[in-house]
C-alpha cells in the first residue's frame, strides 16, 4: 500500500529525488519532531526562534567561516555573541534554557563562542560552590553579563590527576588574604576556555593550603583582568594556548600566577570554608565540589546526540541525492542510499543519535533531583549519579565520534571537503572524548562503582536499595540467552537481560581476576591496574544496559502511535546492532550461541530495509534547519552540486586567477626549466 505523505515541509525547489524520498515517509514527520523536542509547542517555538534569525541579517556571517582566519572568527563569533544578547529579549523567552542555547547556536555557529565555558561552567560552578553571600554577589553579575567568567582547573601538567594539580592557593591569616601561585611551568592553568583572550574573571580549582597543611584541590572565584583596560592584573599572565584540532573560535587560554593576592572570600565556600584565622571547615562530602562536572557530563550526552543527528542527517541527505553506479545492470543509477552497505554504516547512527538523546534529558534529570537532594544535606545519590554520568558521557561522546566519521565516510570525497559540514562537527564532537574527564579514566571511574556492587553481590546483596539502573546486577540470569526466541518486533526485553547478564558477568570476572591478583599477594593499587582492561569493558557493558533501558522507556511513552512505531523500528536496530557489538561477550561464556547472533544480525538487515523509506523524514524530524547544520551536502531542499560550485567560489583564493607569488614562484620554475632545456 502507497504510503500518505505527511510531511509538512516539501517546496517547489526542492531536489526531485528528495521530494520523492518524503512522500514515502509513514509518519507525521512534526509528530515525531515534537517527541524529541519535547512538545509541539516547544517545536514551534523552534522554527520561530529560527524564524527571526533567517529576517536578521546582522546575526548572520559577512561570508563562509570556513574561509575565515582565527582573529576573523574571534571577532566575527564575538559580534556576533553580542548581537545575540541584544536580540534575545525579542527573540526568546529568556527564562527557558533551551531557547536560549537554540538561538546562540543558531547565531554563533559550532566552533565556541566568548561566553561558552561562562555559561556551560562558570555560572553552574558559581552555583554549585558560592555560599548565599557569594551568590548575591555573583550570580546577578555573571547573569546580567557584567563581566566574562570561565573555568580554570587544567593544567600543563595534570588534568585528569586533580590531586596532583599545583596551583596553590595560601591562606595568610594576617591579612585575610590568598596567595595565589604557580610554582613550576607544569602548573600553569591550561585549556580554560574563553581565558586566553575573553574573560576577565574564572573558577580556579588550586590546593588549599592554610596553617601548613593542604587540604586538596578548592575552587577559587578570581579576577585576572582589568575591568576597564582588559589588562590581565599585575601578578597574572594569560595567553591564548594556539590552534586546535577544532573549536578555534575558542579562546583557550593559558595562565600563571605570581604570589597574586586575593581576599579570604574568594574561596567559594557553599561547601567547605577557611575562617579568617585559617581554620578549615571540611565539606559533607568531599567530591561536592566536583558537581559542575557532572553537570557538564550530563549535558554533553544530549549534546552528543545533536553532533551525530547533525552528521547523520548530513549524510542521509546526501546519499539520496547522489547516485553512484548501478545495482541491476543498465536499469540507470540508483542513490547510494539503496545499497545495503550506505545504509548499514548511517541508518545505525540515526538510531544512536535517538538513543543519547532519550539518555540526555534522562541524565540531566537526575542531576537535577541529585542537586535538588543535595541542598537538602542528602548525599545518598551523588555516586550513583557519579557513575552513571560517567559512562554515558564516555560512551555517547565515543560513539559519536565513531559515527560522524562513518558518516563523513559515507559521502565519499565531497565528505572531505569543509562544505560537508562535516569535518568541523567531528572536530568539535571528538573533544568531547577528552574535556570534562577524559573517557577512559570515567570508565575506570564507574568501574569502582561496579567494583563494590560486586562486593555486595559476592557477600549475598545490596547494602542500600540499588538504583533502576543497577538492580539487575543482583538478580540472577536465565541459564541460556533467548534472543531469537519470543520474538516480538516491539518487546526486547529478553535482548535488554542478555546485555544484563553481560554486563553482571564481567562485572563478576574483572571482581574475581582482582581477587585472584589480591590472594596472590598482589598489592591493591597494583592489582586493580592489572584488570583495568576487564573493568573497562564491564563499565561500557553497564552503559549499554542504561542507554538501552532508558531507550526502550522513552518508546513506551511514546503516544503517537506512527511515530511510535518508527520509535521501535529504531530501537529494534538499535538493541540488535548492540548485540553485533557485544557478540563476542555473548558467545565467550555460552550464554547465546552462533545461531543467535546470526539471528540478530538478520533482524538488523531486516529492519534497515523497513527503515530506509523513512530514512529522510526520520532525519527531517531531528529539525535541523541549514543555518545550523552548516552544509552544503546537507542542504534541506537536496540541491547540493550547484551550491558546491557556489560555495567553492567564494574561496578567496578564487579572487585571484592567478595568484600573487605565482610568478615567484612556480611560474619561475617553469619559465626556468624551459630556459634551461633550450639550452
Ligand atoms: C537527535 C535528536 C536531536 C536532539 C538534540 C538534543 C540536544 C540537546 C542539547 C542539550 C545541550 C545542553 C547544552 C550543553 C552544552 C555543553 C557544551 C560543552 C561545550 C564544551 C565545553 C568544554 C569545557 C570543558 C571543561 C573542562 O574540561 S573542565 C576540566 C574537567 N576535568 C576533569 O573532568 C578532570 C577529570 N578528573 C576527575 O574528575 C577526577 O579527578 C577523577 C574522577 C578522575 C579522580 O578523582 P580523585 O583522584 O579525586 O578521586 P579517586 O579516583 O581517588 O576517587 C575518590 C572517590 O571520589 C569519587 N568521585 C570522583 N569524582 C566524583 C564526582 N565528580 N562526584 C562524586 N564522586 C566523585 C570516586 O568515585 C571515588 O569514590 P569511591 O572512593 O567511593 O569509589
Ligand atoms: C576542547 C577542550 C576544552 C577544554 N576546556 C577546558 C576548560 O574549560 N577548563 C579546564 O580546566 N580544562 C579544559 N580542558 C582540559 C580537559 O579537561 C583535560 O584535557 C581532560 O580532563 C584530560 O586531562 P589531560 O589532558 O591531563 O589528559 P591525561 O590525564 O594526561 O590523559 C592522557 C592519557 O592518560 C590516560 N590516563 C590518565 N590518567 C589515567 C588513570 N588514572 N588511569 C588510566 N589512564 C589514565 C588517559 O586515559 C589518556 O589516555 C579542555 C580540553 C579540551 C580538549
Amino acid at each position: 500500500m502507497p504510503h500518505q505523505n505527511l510531511n509538512t515541509y516539501i517546496c517547489a525547489g526542492d531536489h526531485p529525488d528528495i521530494t520523492e524520498e518524503r512522500k514515502k515517509a509513514t509518519f507525521n514527520t512534526d509528530n515525531f519532531a515534537a517527541t524529541l523536542w519535547g512538545t509541539h509547542e516547544k517545536l514551534e517555538r523552534r522554527r520561530e526562534i529560527a524564524k527571526y534569525v533567517e529576517e536578521h541579517p546582522e546575526l548572520h556571517d559577512p561570508y563562509p567561516t570556513e574561509f575565515m582566519d582565527r582573529q576573523e572568527s574571534l571577532e566575527n563569533v564575538t559580534r556576533k555573541t553580542l548581537l545575540w544578547m541584544e536580540h534575545a529579549e525579542n527573540a526568546i523567552d529568556i527564562s527557558k534554557q533551551e531557547e536560549g542555547f537554540y538561538f546562540g547556536t543558531l547565531i554563533t555557529g559550532s566552533q565556541g563562542h566568548p561566553l561558552s565555558i561562562h555559561l556551560i561552567m562558570a555560572i553552574p560552578a558559581l552555583m554549585n560552590n558560592a555560599d548565599e553571600e557569594q551568590l548575591d554577589e555573583w550570580l546577578p553579575k555573571a547573569i546580567n553579563r557584567e563581566f566574562v567568567a570561565t573555568y580554570s582547573q587544567t593544567e600543563l601538567g595534570h588534568g585528569t590527576n586533580l590531586s596532583k594539580l599545583e596551583t596553590t592557593a595560601t591562606y595568610d591569616p594576617k591579612t585575610e588574604e590568598w596567595i595565589l601561585d604557580t610554582p613550576t611551568v607544569t602548573a600553569t592553568k591550561w585549556w580554560p576556555g574563553n581565558l586566553g583572550k575573553s574573560a576577565n574573571y574564572t573558577v580556579v580549582m588550586a590546593q588549599l593550603i592554610t596553617h601548613g597543611k593542604n587540604y586538596g584541590a578548592h575552587p577559587f572565584f578570581v579576577q585576572v583582568r582589568d575591568e576597564k583596560t582588559h589588562q590581565p592584573l599585575p601578578g597574572v599572565i594569560l595567553g591564548d594556548i594556539g590552534p586546535k584540532f577544532g573549536m578555534n573560535a575558542n579562546d583557550n587560554g593559558f595562565m600563571q600566577f605570581k604570589k597574586f593576592r586575593i581576599p579570604r572570600r574568594t574561596m567559594l565556600m557553599k561547601n567547605a570554608q577557611v575562617l579568617p584565622d585559617g581554620t578549615y571547615k571540611p565539606p559533607l562530602h568531599p567530591k561536592l565540589g566536583y558537581s559542575s562536572m557532572i553537570f557538564v557530563r550530563s549535558a554533553v550526552v544530549g549534546l552528543m546526540s545533536l553532533y551525530l543527528g547533525q552528521a547523520a542527517t548530513i549524510a542521509i541527505r546526501y546519499s539520496v541525492i547522489r547516485r553512484q553506479g548501478e545495482i541491476m545492470p543498465n536499469a540507470g543509477e540508483v542513490k547510494i542510499l539503496d545499497y545495503q552497505t550506505q545504509q548499514y554504516r548511517l541508518i545505525p547512527q540515526i538510531a544512536r543519535a535517538a538513543a543519547f538523546r532519550f539518555a540526555g534529558i534522562f541524565a540531566l534529570e537526575m542531576y537535577n533531583t541529585v542537586i535538588h537532594e543535595i541542598s537538602k544535606g542528602n548525599m545518598d545519590a551523588l555516586a550513583d549519579l557519579h557513575a552513571l554520568a560517567s559512562g554515558l558521557k564516555a560512551v555517547a561522546t565515543f560513539q559519536t565520534a565513531l559515527g560522524i566519521e562513518q558518516c563523513r565516510f559515507a559521502c565519499g570525497g565531497h565528505g572531505y571537503s569543509l562544505a560537508s559540514g562535516l569535518p568541523q562537527i567531528y572536530s568539535v564532537a571528538v573533544g568531547g572524548c577528552t574535556y570534562e574527564g577524559e573517557n577512559m579514566v570515567l570508565l575506570l571511574q564507574l568501574a569502582r562503582y561496579l567494583r563494590k556492587r560486586a562486593i555486595e553481590i559476592k557477600s549475598g546483596g545490596p547494602k542500600e536499595k540499588p538504583t533502576e539502573l543497577s538492580e539487575y546486577l543482583f538478580k540472577t540470569s536465565a541459564k541460556h540467552s533467548l534472543i531469537g526466541t519470543n520474538v516480538s518486533s516491539t518487546n526486547f526485553e529478553h535482548v535488554i537481560e542478555s546485555f544484563e547478564h553481560v554486563a553482571r558477568r564481567l562485572t563478576l570476572f574483572a571482581h574475581s581476576k582482582l581477587e585472584k591478583l589480591e590472594q596472590s599477594g598482589m598489592e591493591h593499587e597494583i592489582a586493580i591496574n592489572q584488570t583495568a582492561v576487564p573493568w573497562r569493558r564491564a563499565s561500557h557493558a553497564h552503559t549499554r544496559v542504561a542507554l538501552t533501558r532508558i531507550f526502550a522507556h522513552a518508546v513506551q511513552r511514546t503516544t503517537d502511535i506512527a511515530v511510535k512505531e518508527v520509535l521501535q523500528d529504531l530501537i529494534k536496530l538499535y538493541i540488535y546492532y548492540e548485540v553485533g557489538e557485544c557478540a563476542a561477550e555473548l558467545l565467550e561464556d555460552g550464554f547465546a550461541d552462533g545461531h543467535q547472533i546470526e539471528f540478530a544480525k538478520d533482524q538488523v538487515l531486516e529492519v534497515l530495509e523497513k527503515l530506509r523509506p523513512n530514512a529522510v523524514s526520520i532525519v527531517d524530524s531531528f529539525d535541523f534547519n541549514d543555518r545550523e547544520l552548516n552544509s552544503v551536502l546537507g542542504r534541506r531542499d537536496g540541491n547540493v552540486y550547484e551550491n558546491l560550485l557556489a560555495w567553492a567560489k567564494s574561496s578567496p583564493l578564487n579572487k585571484h586567477d592567478v595568484m600573487p607569488f605565482h610568478h615567484k614562484y612556480l611560474g619561475k620554475m617553469m619559465e626556468d626549466a624551459r630556459e634551461q632545456s633550450k639550452m
